[in-house]
């Protein structure tokens, strides 16, 4: 039985991950489960996989779960980041999976790392902002840092048994959002619903409008930098409309090996919980003989600036990506509320980059800092 503690467990993949334990009662235990405040929720998941520890972020949320447990459940809650840490670097679990969206989950993920702790990481925010601290700290501490992305679960899939040393490109497929295709002038007015139809994949809220923008593609960028320790030049992306080939790596003597599959998370969730085995399962399997076509196109950076942005971050290096991606979290929450436009989002953070003055090598005190700098910022951007 592998032993799991899941960090956003009533989110989209939090579910997603569940629905993989639920299909293999054998193998998986849950030990522990989190959220922000969607108490409703944990509750029913505290019923039906009886873990030992819950954690809810929000203090009065947390408060609330208490009266609402049933007197028969033994269960201990737990709050606030302390809460989040605590269920993060257990001594009974084996693994994290950190499905919590955005940087907040930095702490408990290097908390659990800390423990040795092994990480299925599906929240990118985390290596984007603090990639080369993440990665440092695993190999020091002799963890594994385990893809949930699709695209780096498929990249991570290419590279089974080869040598990173001989990786001459990581191509990153991108699926090109709800407005590929379309041009900046058909897009300053688009809506928040608009945006958050992504073709292909029912996700979270932040992540739906980061494909949107694009800025998921240049997260990813970052995050497969870090992951797969290559330099920004041999990282390329390639719109594939279908998101059928989840990602590919071209090795030095030309060959391209790709991992292809049905859009579902559960199986890259799936197989970061098995690895090195794979488990049989009911999933849907792909049928080649109906899909039309598999297409591809370049990403159009004039369109779409997040990704050019992104890119740049991992240029200049430091403490510009940590930037980047708190004040796109600040930004994405912004356009939700109808409070900026969607070309909104590129340009503050345009401006917030131009502001920062970069740490190198930064401690995470050091990012926790640019971090508070960097939404102070923004939010003075937007008033
Ligand atoms: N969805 C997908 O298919 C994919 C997602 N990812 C990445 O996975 C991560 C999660 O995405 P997704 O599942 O879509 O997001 P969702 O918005 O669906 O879920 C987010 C989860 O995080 C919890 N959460 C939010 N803030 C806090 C907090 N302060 N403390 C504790 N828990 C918190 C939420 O709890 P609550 O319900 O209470 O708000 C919820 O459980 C993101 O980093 C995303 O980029 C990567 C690839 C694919
Ligand atoms: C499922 C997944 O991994 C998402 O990150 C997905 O890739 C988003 O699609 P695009 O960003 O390519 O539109
Ligand atoms: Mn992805």
């Amino acid at each position: 039985m592998k032993k799991i503690s899941i960090l956003g467990s009533t989110g989209s993949i939090g579910k997603q991950t569940l629905d993989v334990v639920r299909e293999h009662k054998d193998k998986f235990e849950v030990i522990a489960i989190s959220a922000n405040s969607s108490v409703e929720l944990l509750l029913e998941q505290i019923k039906e996989f009886k873990p030992k520890y819950v954690a809810v972020y929000n203090e009065d949320a947390a408060q609330k779960l208490k009266t609402m447990i049933p007197s028969d459940i033994n269960i201990k809650v737990l709050s606030g980041m302390e809460g989040l840490k605590t269920i993060s670097s257990l001594p009974e679990i084996d693994v994290l999976l950190t499905a919590i969206v955005g940087m907040i989950g930095l702490v408990p993920t290097l908390e659990a790392i800390k423990h040795k702790k092994d990480i299925a990481l599906a929240n990118k925010e985390t290596l984007v902002c603090a990639g080369k601290l993440v990665m440092s700290e695993a190999k020091k501490n002799g963890v594994k840092i385990l893809p949930v992305d699709s695209e780096h679960s498929a990249i991570f899939q290419s590279l089974n048994g080869e040598n990173y040393k001989e990786i001459e490109k990581i191509i990153l497929t991108a699926s090109g959002g709800p407005f590929r295709g379309k041009k900046k002038e058909e897009l300053l007015n688009v809506t928040k619903n608009e945006a958050l139809k992504h073709p292909n994949w029912s996700m979270g809220r932040k992540i739906s409008i980061d494909s949107s923008t694009l800025m998921n593609k240049g997260l990813e960028v970052i995050e497969a930098k870090w992951l797969f320790d290559v330099e920004v030049d041999q990282i390329d992306v390639v719109v594939h409309p279908q998101s059928i080939i989840h990602s590919m790596v071209q090795f030095n003597d030309s060959s391209v090996i790709a991992q292809l599959g049905c859009p579902d998370m559960r199986l890259p969730i799936q197989y970061a919980l098995t690895y090195p085995e794979r488990l049989e399962n009911s999933f849907e399997r792909l049928d080649l003989t109906k899909i039309a076509t598999l297409t591809f196109e370049e990403p159009d950076l004039e369109t779409f600036p997040c990704l050019k942005l992104a890119y740049d971050t991992l240029k200049m290096g430091g403490t510009y990506s940590a930037v980047l991606n708190s004040a796109n979290e600040v930004l994405v929450e912004a356009f939700l509320e109808d409070k900026i436009g969607f070309y909104d989002i590129p340009k503050y953070i345009k401006e917030t980059l131009d502001a920062h003055d970069s740490i190198e090598n930064p401690t995470l005190e050091e990012i926790l800092e640019v971090d508070r700098w960097t939404r102070e910022y923004v939010k003075s951007l937007i008033q």
